[in-house]
Parts: structure tokens; C-alpha cells; sequence
């Protein structure tokens, strides 16, 4: 301490007055100032590194969903001092919209009208780059947010730091916040879409309401049997790996369009709580090597639904891998006029998946395991038998239009009975489980007051007045959701909807024949007008190269005439040039080459004669005569 007085004396005596003194003090003060900074803040970073764990979560990866749905949930976030407001989703998952500091609207849930309305919630998210301590199982945790550019655009990422001997806290932490995200999810099927971006990768597409199986109504034992096979396939992955076999199972939902396919396979989804991956393969840039990615990128346990399997196939897909996806196959002769025009549309967009790209991607090596592959197709016949044998499709289900059984089932679902039937014969159809019945049916949703026995009566009613197999079960839903709220109306006015949807779907299937058949006409005079115009630019080539020929020859082999002319007409006539061997389809251009030629040769003679002011004005006139004679049909030229 005496040291550091003695060090700073002259600069803190009084008696020193000079100015360069002065400027010394106060560089030493300054000097020692920022070097006590420095030292603090490389001990406190040397504090920070040896005593706190950091954990980085990137939002590419579920635990950065399962934390943000946490944080959501502390009150200290939503707190927070600085921050974004955002309509859009906290995170991927959708569930944590309700964050402690999410703004309200009362008036908005009162108002009647306000709900028919889409509603927007306004979310509060603490800004990017700011750190907030938040308290943990006796621990303080320091949580920062912040946004990095990764190879798919830009991405965020939380960085969580905590002051503990190891990382147990932080262990707990993630289990917590996963156990909460699941606990949220119960009732949620997340939708994930393929992005043929950047050699593909899954895009988060949203989280929607599981479905009842008991909504779906399909013909009796059908639902039972699809989700029992799935439950055995999850149970069985030892037994598939005792026997070598590969753990994949497939089904091959096939059949008329709105008969349930896609319903079907979004109720077993929420059944057995998985999540979907849907590849759409007739998608913009799909090919193998995107197919490939996005099939070894998939969870193991989850739904891979392969939408509309044939459009793959109308787009072109074909068994050689060099295939750029042109049609092929087809009959119909718009299709031979068009298929080089799509193909080349087609490799434009970098779709060139070929089918062994897609058999390959479906069981080959790097195929994922453990997933549950679901294909739809309204064209079964559509298919390659490679790409529906067993192990790639092991379970076929195929369906069809509406039963009268499917009826009464989708009437009983829209109005159902305020308690449940309890079945007991299992040949009637009401004991089937098949029937719907809502599971979280609320009393709201019922808007009828029709007991037990009338609601069975009029579903009756309604499934002998529908003809067996003529319409989907998806119109019938249509009909029955314009009339939800008249049962009784519905069942009578049902006789005349029959006979107006066989109008409409005649006069719609006449429109659809003559607009196939302006088609194909117009596609005919199309192929027939480009066949033309290709003869027609094949022989202008074959001439032009015959003329050229010749006018080769006629600078070979013409006979200079040397004549005086009298007048510009005598010496245009005259000088005409005839080649040996020449023809009379030499036409324009031989005639005009052998004149040019020939005006050449006047050009000389009239040199020697009359100097160089002829010789220009020859020089000009040939060019005239040789823009002339260009000019000149063929035959007027000979
Ligand atoms: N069997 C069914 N049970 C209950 N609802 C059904 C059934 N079939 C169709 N629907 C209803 O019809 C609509 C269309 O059904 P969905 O999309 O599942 O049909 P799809 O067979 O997948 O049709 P597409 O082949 O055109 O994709 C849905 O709203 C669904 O509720």
C-alpha cells in the first residue's frame, strides 16, 4: 500500500501544478481503471467456465420444442423486459400459445359473432440475444435465446447455463420439459411435410386434433384389423430381429376417392400416438437421392404416408433409373404428342425419380426401420406389381363407396344419442364399434333433441333410401353436414338428393367426355400441324444446301462473257450466266450467284475500258441486281 502512495505521490501532491503532470495522473488512473475491467472480466469468464455447464439446443432438434413449450410455461419468461410480440406459433409444436404473458381479448370471448371469426393470439416471446435467470430446482439457470444461419435458413437456438458440480440438473430439466411437451401432445398428431429443398428435409407442418377411430365407418372388422396389425408390428421388433427380417411393415390403402383412406390412417396416427411424414412423390425437385434422404431421416417410430402412389406414375415414373420421368405406356395420342414437352417440364424442375429410386428408398439398405408405411392410391392398377408386393405393401385394404351399412353408421355419427348404446348382439351393426360415436363428445354438440330409438329409426331410413356402393362416403358426409342441424328433413329430403346427384354426375361426366374429346382433337391438329411444319423446314434445308451446291459449281465452272452493254436491261439479260450443267431448279440463288458472278466479270471488262468511275457504279448496280434477284420467287428468276 505504501508502495502504490509512494508510486502515485507526485501525481496526487498538491504542489505539482504542471499540466504534463496532470496528464499523467490521469492516464495512470485510466490505465489502471481498464485494467482492473479486464482483469474482473476474465476472472468472472474464468469463474463462469469452470463452475457453469451450458447447454446449447438447436430448434432443428425436438428438445428445443420441449423446452420452448417449458419455458412457455414459466411465469419469469413471460416477464420478460424485452421482447417480441408474435401472432405466429411460440415453436414448432403449436401447443404453447398460452404463455404467461400472452395478451387477451375478453371482449373477443364474450362476443358471439367475434367467434365465428378467425381468432388471433397474440403471443409474447422474450427478443432474441437477451439473457433471463430463471430458478430452477434450487439452481439459477441462465436461458438465452438467439438466432444463427444454418444450411436450411435461418434457425434458432437456446443456450441454457447453470452454476452446478455436473450436468444432472440440466438432465432433469430436458426430462421435465419432454414429459410436459408429451403430457400436451395426448391429443395431437403432428404433421410433418417433406421439403425437397437442400436434397430434402421434413418440414414441422402443424399439430392437429386427433380423430376417434370411432368417427371413421368403414365395413365391420376392417378398422379393428388394421389397428390391431399395427399395434402387433410396434410390439414385435425382437421377433423381427431374431429372424433377420427387416422391422418395416406396409400398407396399401386403395380405392374410390373420399372413401376414408387418408381419415383412416390420421385416426390410427392419434391412436397409437405417432406422428405423420408425408411425401407427396409427384412434388416439384423429387428424386432419388431427395426420396433416399427423406426415407433414412424418419423417426423410427412413426407413420410414413406416401399420398397418391399412382401420381408418381402419371408423372412418369419408370422402373429404368436413367428415366427422366416421361409418361410412358399410355394410349392415348395426347399423351405421345405432350410426353416430350412434360418431360422436359419435368427435368426442369429436377424430378427424376425413377421406380427403383422409389423401391430402393422403401427397402433398401438405408431404409429406415421401424416405421409404418402407409401408400394411398386411387389406381391400383396404376401400380408396378414390384412396389406392391409383399414386404413393401404386406397389408391391402381396399375401399369402396358407401354400404347402406356405412350409412346408417356416418348418420348415427352426426347425430348421435346423448348416452352411448350398449351393444350386445355382435351381428347388429349398432354393436359394432365401428359405429361413431364421438369420444369427447360434448353436450353442446348435440343440436337435436331425437331420442335413442328415433335416431336409430331415422339412420335406418336414411341407409335404405341410399343405393349400395353408388356414392362415397365423403358426398354422403356432405349432405349430411348441409342438413346437421334437421335430422328428421334430412331423411326425408334424401330420395331427391339421390336423384339431383345422379343429374350432376351425368351431366359432369358428359362435360368430362367432350372436353377429352375437344382435347384429343385439338392435340391431333397440333401433332399434324408440327409434322408439316418439320417436312416443310426439312425440304427448305435440303434446297438451300442444293443451291449452294450449285452456286459452288457455277463459280467453278462459269464461261466469262465479256459483253458491252447498251443499256442496263440489255446488260442485266445479258449477262446472265448459265452454267454448264446447269437446271432449271437451280432457281433464284443459282441464277442470282451466276449473275453476281457474271457482273463481276463486266466489272473487270468495263474497268479496262472506262476506268474507275464505272467500275463503282457497276459495283453498286450488281448489288442492286443482287438484292433484285433475291427477291424473286424461284420461277420468275429462271
Ligand atoms: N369411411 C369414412 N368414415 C368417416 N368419414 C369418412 C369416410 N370416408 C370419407 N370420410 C369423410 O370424407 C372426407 C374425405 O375423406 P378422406 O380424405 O379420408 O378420403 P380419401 O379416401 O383419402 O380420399 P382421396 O382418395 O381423394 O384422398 C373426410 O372429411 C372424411 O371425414
Amino acid at each position: 500500500m505504501d508502495a502504490l502512495r509512494g508510486l502515485l505521490s507526485p501525481l496526487t501532491s498538491s504542489n505539482v501544478t504542471n499540466p504534463i503532470h496532470d496528464t499523467l495522473k490521469l492516464v495512470v488512473i485510466g490505465g489502471t481503471v481498464e485494467t482492473a475491467r479486464r482483469v474482473s472480466v476474465s476472472a468472472w469468464n474464468g469463474f463462469i467456465d469452470s463452475f457453469f455447464l451450458t447447454a446449447h439446443f438447436s430448434q432443428e432438434d425436438y428438445p428445443y420444442d420441449w423446452l420452448m413449450h417449458w419455458l412457455s410455461k414459466q411465469p419469469a419468461w413471460g416477464r420478460s423486459r424485452e421482447f417480441d410480440i408474435t401472432t405466429r406459433t411460440v415453436n414448432r409444436n403449436g401447443l404453447t400459445q398460452s404463455t404467461s404473458g400472452d395478451l387477451e381479448d375478453d371482449e373477443d370471448e364474450e362476443s358471439e359473432d367475434l367467434a365465428t371469426r378467425r381468432r388471433r393470439k397474440v403471443a409474447i416471446i422474450p427478443s432474441v440475444d437477451t439473457t433471463h435467470t430463471i430458478y430452477y430446482r434450487g439452481h439459477w439457470l441462465r436461458i438465452t435465446r438467439t438466432k444463427r444461419f444454418s444450411e436450411y435458413g435461418q434457425c434458432a437456438e437456446l443456450k441454457i447455463s447453470v452454476v452446478a458440480r455436473n450436468n444432472d440438473i440440466l438432465k432433469r430439466l430436458v426430462l421435465e420439459a419432454k414429459r410436459d411437451y408429451e403430457k400436451d401432445a395426448e391429443h395431437r398428431v403432428h404433421i410433418f411435410m417433406a421439403d425437397t429443398l437442400y436434397g430434402g428435409h421434413w418440414r414441422w407442418n402443424g399439430a392437429r386434433q386427433k380423430r376417434p377411430m370411432s368417427s371413421i365407418v368403414l365395413e365391420p372388422g376392417v378398422k379393428d384389423m388394421i389397428l390391431a396389425d399395427c399395434k402387433d408390428f410396434l410390439r414385435s421388433e425382437d421377433w423381427y430381429a431374431e429372424r433377420g427380417i427387416p422391422f418395416r411393415r406396409g400398407y396399401l390403402l386403395h380405392g374410390v376417392p373420399g372413401s376414408g383412406k387418408t381419415s383412416l390412417i390420421h385416426s390410427l396416427a392419434g391412436e397409437l400416438g405417432l406422428d405423420i411424414y408425408v411425401i407427396s412423390l409427384s412434388s416439384k425437385g423429387m428424386s432419388d437421392n431427395t426420396l433416399a434422404n427423406l426415407m433414412g431421416n424418419v423417426p423410427s417410430r412413426c407413420i410414413v404416408l406416401l399420398e397418391d402412389l399412382d401420381a408418381a406414375f402419371t408423372r412418369g415414373v419408370s422402373r429404368d433409373e436413367k428415366s427422366t420421368g416421361a409418361p410412358t405406356g399410355s394410349s392415348s395420342t395426347s399423351s405421345t404428342s405432350t410426353s416430350t414437352a412434360k418431360s422436359k417440364e419435368e427435368t426442369d424442375d429436377g424430378s427424376t425419380l425413377s421406380l427403383s429410386g422409389l423401391l430402393n428408398s422403401l427397402d433398401g439398405v438405408a431404409a429406415a426401420e421401424g416405421r409404418l408405411l402407409f401408400a394411398t392410391t386411387n389406381h391400383i392398377e396404376r401400380l408396378d406389381p414390384a412396389l406392391s408386393r409383399p414386404g413393401r405393401m404386406d397389408v391391402w385394404v381396399n375401399f369402396k363407396n358407401a354400404t347402406k351399412w356405412q350409412a346408417e353408421g356416418i348418420f348415427k355419427c352426426f347425430f348421435p344419442v346423448k348416452t352411448a348404446p350398449q351393444p350386445t348382439d355382435p351381428k347388429d351393426p349398432a354393436s359394432q364399434q365401428n359405429l361413431a360415436v364421438p369420444k369427447r363428445q360434448r353436450p353442446s354438440t348435440i343440436t337435436h333433441s331425437l331420442s335413442e330409438e328415433e335416431v336409430c329409426v331415422l339412420a335406418k331410413r336414411f341407409a335404405d333410401a341410399m343405393p349400395e356402393g353408388e356414392f362415397s362416403v365423403a358426398s354422403l358426409q356432405g349432405y349430411l353436414l348441409k342438413n346437421k342441424t334437421r335430422p328428421r328433413e334430412c331423411v326425408e329430403e334424401v330420395d331427391a338428393w339421390v336423384i339431383q346427384e345422379r343429374e350432376t354426375r351425368a351431366k359432369l361426366k358428359k362435360e368430362k367426355e367432350e372436353r377429352e374429346a375437344r382435347e384429343k382433337r385439338e392435340a391431333e391438329e397440333q401433332a399434324k400441324k408440327e409434322k408439316e411444319e418439320e417436312a416443310k423446314k426439312k425440304a427448305e434445308e435440303s434446297s438451300s444446301s442444293e443451291s449452294k451446291t450449285e452456286e459452288v459449281k457455277v463459280e467453278a465452272k462459269t464461261v466469262p462473257v465479256q459483253v458491252t452493254p447498251k443499256s442496263e436491261t440489255s446488260s442485266q439479260t445479258e449477262n446472265v450466266a448459265v452454267p454448264a450443267e446447269s437446271t432449271s431448279s437451280s432457281d433464284a440463288e443459282s441464277s442470282s450467284s451466276g449473275e453476281d458472278a457474271d457482273v463481276e466479270e463486266s466489272v473487270t471488262s468495263e474497268e479496262e475500258s472506262n476506268g474507275k468511275t464505272a467500275t463503282e457504279a457497276s459495283e453498286q448496280k450488281a448489288k442492286e441486281t443482287w438484292v433484285a434477284v433475291q427477291g424473286h420467287p424461284p420461277d420468275q428468276s429462271v
